[in-house]
């Protein structure tokens, strides 16, 4: 009997690496998923998608298919072996869940690295530097009456709470603008990743910091890591970066804080609810706020897309995946 042709299920379509996608078209069957919702898709994996063998998601396919949690999962026919997600964020995803149905599941930690990190400092500048009541009072006609004044960089410290490659990136620009950087993990980098910065406990960070830039995954440990306990402990007139997960920081807590002056002002590019924002937030002139918008260059995004496409050849060819998630790794 002739070997069947893989099928990989692309729940979003690829729009940057499309010369990647034109070779793996070669050697399986590419389809676009066709389900609107989640509840279509599982009736339609009992049918069309009954065969599938990888699937392609990024983190906008949600909006299909909800969160690939072990519900989800477990909906999978059993010749799906891999998931091979296009982002470095993969809590929308059950890595157990997934290891329990024998699904690999990969990721793109690299490529989003430089793109995440320029606009965390794009918005630790615009925050400490009040920004966004200065847009809003020009675009009212008022030019710069009544704005605030801003605070410069120099001889700040920056606390990066999660010092993986993105808040290592973030340092390095952060260095020519006279900023000391130091971090918070669950165990201290090796002398050369940290690259000069002091490793700090967590309390410290949160006590001694004029800036705090958010660089942690979003699992059960850091769900509303930042609360208002941990805020009472920042300084006062403390300033606030994510470009990580939203749901790190409790927003509530954070527009509270921002609406008593104890939080300077808040960068943000992430959110609880996304694409929801917290009215609270939406309202205050001292958020900076962004729409998620951390990898969306064409440059990055045809990265994410290439690693995750590469992820799935080598899937289909039965080669050594290019990056499992840690949990997966071999
Ligand atoms: O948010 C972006 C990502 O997780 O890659």
């Amino acid at each position: 009997m002739a070997a069947r042709t893989p099928f990989i299920l692309f729940f979003n379509p690829v729009r940057h690496a499309t010369a990647r996608f034109a070779e793996l078209q070669k050697i399986a069957r590419c389809e676009v998923v066709t389900s609107k919702s989640r509840e279509e898709f599982f009736r339609d994996v009992s049918g069309k998608y009954k065969d599938i063998s990888v699937i392609y998601r990024t983190s906008a396919s949600g909006a299909v298919a909800g969160n690939f949690d072990a519900d989800f999962i477990k909906q999978l026919p059993p010749t799906c072996k891999f998931i091979c997600h296009n982002g470095a964020g993969y809590d929308q995803i059950d890595p157990d869940a997934c290891s329990e149905r024998g699904i690999t599941l990969t990721y793109a930690p690299d490529a989003v690295t430089e793109a995440t990190a320029d606009l965390a400092v794009w918005l630790l500048l615009g925050a400490l530097r009040q920004l966004n009541p200065a847009l809003n009072s020009l675009r009212a006609g008022n030019f710069k009456k009544g704005v605030d004044f801003g605070r410069d960089p120099q001889s700040k410290v920056l606390g990066v709470l999660g010092m993986g490659r993105i808040g290592r990136a973030i340092k390095a620009r952060c260095e020519p603008f006279g900023i000391v950087t130091r971090y918070h993990n669950r165990r201290p980098l090796a002398a050369e990743s940290a690259a000069g910065a002091e490793y700090v406990s967590f309390e410290k960070l949160l006590s001694e910091s004029d800036i705090i830039s958010v660089n942690v995954p979003l699992n059960a440990g850091t769900r509303h890591l930042i609360g208002p306990k941990e805020i009472a402990m920042m300084k006062d007139g403390v300033v606030i970066i994510n470009t990580a997960r939203g749901a790190v920081l409790d927003e509530a807590a954070v527009a509270e804080a921002l609406e008593s002056g104890k939080i300077a002002s808040v960068g943000l590019d992430v959110y609880e609810k996304e694409p929801i924002i917290n009215e609270r937030l939406l309202k205050n002139e001292k958020a900076l706020l962004i729409p998620h918008l951390g990898t969306h260059t064409y440059e990055t995004l045809e990265k994410m897309e290439t690693c995750a496409l590469e992820n799935a050849r080598r899937a289909v060819l039965g080669l050594p995946l290019l990056t499992p998630v840690p949990e997966h790794e071999q």
